[in-house]
């Protein structure tokens, strides 16, 4: 388990633009060592923006796109093409606007696809995760370089919400969640154990709606209560927030820099 660091920006805007070209550095430095990488969608605001500042980062071709490996952290389990769903929402960000190599976009199953239903789908996703991962792998899913989470405002990470069964899970990478909270009730999520195999953990939090989830994600709370307190990576967790989402922190939590 890696301890937390935080950076806090201004405004979300400047989040979304500086945790772009973090990213961009992060691929390009996975690319050069081991020739691809491998990066964890996430949906939400926070994520979309980033997608969006990214496709403006003046160094953005600096990827090599066709070497990049895109899976997601959760989606909803709406029909292809549905605008809700979270891939649908990437691509009009950037995925569409960029020369990445479609067997490489593994995005999650939809509604309409060949699963009958979303536990079914959410196996399928699992297979294709542990099909990916090598030996030298951890946890049945393949060495993710960076994976985001927007943290919502009820500490929710990925579809992982509060007290749900999902984020109890143990054993399995990829769960079915019924009954979420936030609509559509019924979708597919990575485990906190597939989380925590990441080397490194983003979790994007912007705006006030968003301070009281990172005060109490970050304050000590139990992953089942505030699920954002369950995610981190396995060499860096990283809360990436600006003075909004800030604003509840205990004064300790606040990174010097910003004091
Ligand atoms: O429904 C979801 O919400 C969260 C957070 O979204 P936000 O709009 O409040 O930032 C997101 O992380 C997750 O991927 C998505 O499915």
């Amino acid at each position: 388990m890696s301890t937390p660091q935080l950076v806090v920006h201004r405004d979300k805007e400047l989040m979304a633009e500086a945790a772009a070209a973090r990213l961009i550095t992060k691929v390009v430095d996975a690319q050069a060592a081991r020739g691809s990488a491998s990066v964890v969608l996430t949906g939400g605001r926070n994520g979309n923006g980033l997608l969006a500042a990214l496709g403006s980062a003046p160094a953005r071709d600096a990827i090599d796109w066709s070497r990049l490996d895109l899976w997601w952290g959760d989606e909803r389990f709406l029909p292809e093409g549905d605008p809700e769903r979270n891939v649908t929402q990437a691509r009009a960000a950037l995925l569409d606007r960029v020369p990445l190599d479609p067997a490489r976009v593994h995005a999650m199953p939809a509604s309409d696809g060949p699963y009958g239903d979303v536990d079914a789908a959410a196996e399928a996703y699992a297979a294709e995760l542990a099909a990916a991962a090598g030996p030298g792998d951890h946890g049945g899913v393949p060495t993710f370089d960076v994976l985001m989470l927007g943290v919502g405002p009820d500490t929710h990470v990925a579809s992982l919400f509060p007290e749900l069964p999902a984020v109890r899970e143990t054993e399995r990478t990829v769960v079915g969640v019924h009954g979420a909270p936030k609509p559509p009730p019924v979708r597919v999520s990575l485990t906190l154990p597939a989380i925590r195999a990441a080397k490194e953990v983003w979790l994007l939090a912007a705006g006030e709606d968003k301070a009281k989830a990172a005060a109490i994600a970050l304050s000590g709370a139990g992953e089942v209560q505030a699920p954002a307190a369950g995610a981190y990576g396995r060499s860096r967790t990283l809360w990436l927030l600006d003075a909004a989402a800030a604003s509840e922190l205990p004064r300790s939590l606040y990174p010097p820099a910003s004091a």
